[in-house]
């Protein structure tokens, strides 16, 4: 995945919507990892990956892939938070989790990067998320494609007054 790319499509936007909304001098890093937390929430929701007492099957691939596409943004949008250096030099986890142990263990990275927001816990949050989203059968092109789209559509949605 070319990361480079993706946080400047990132600047791109969070700069029209902090422009939008008169955000330019908050510190929206809280904010951030709620909004992170929530769409992880709303991404688990839709596999129904813990859903035991239930018959009904997941949602379809694209409507997941769009809800894992909301936390990448959330993802960039902190690491320009962090002013991470945009060449990330990300490691790819190996783990033998299932899906909802690895919902589980990205919940743990985001209060872990809340508590002390260095680099390092950045990039694990970072990391587990990218391995999350393999899980799930979604490869890098496929991500970056949906991330290239939703950003779109979030250009849109401030251009119309969201
Ligand atoms: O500073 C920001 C704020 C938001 N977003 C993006 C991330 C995500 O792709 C979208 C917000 O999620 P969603 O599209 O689910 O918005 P919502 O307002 O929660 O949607 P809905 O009204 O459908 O619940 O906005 C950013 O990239 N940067």
């Amino acid at each position: 995945m070319n990361f480079s790319i993706l946080f400047n499509m990132q600047q791109e936007l969070d700069s029209k919507i902090e422009a939008q909304h008169q955000l330019q001098n908050e510190n929206l890093i809280e904010r951030k990892v709620l909004a992170l937390l929530v769409e992880v929430g709303e991404l688990a929701n839709e596999t129904r990956c813990f859903k035991f007492w239930s018959l009904k099957p997941s949602a379809s691939t694209s409507v997941i892939l769009e809800e894992y596409v909301d936390g990448i943004h959330f993802i960039l949008s902190l690491g320009l938070e962090m002013k991470v250096n945009r060449l990330l030099d990300l490691n790819e986890v190996q783990a033998d989790r299932t899906i909802t142990e690895q919902f589980l263990k990205v919940y743990e990275t985001i209060q872990a990067f809340k508590k002390d927001q260095s680099h390092a816990t950045y990039k694990e949050m970072f990391e587990e998320y990218l391995l999350l989203g393999k899980l799930l059968g979604f490869s890098s092109k496929q991500v970056e494609e949906a991330y290239i789209s939703k950003n779109e559509v979030n250009h849109q949605r401030q251009e119309q007054g969201y």
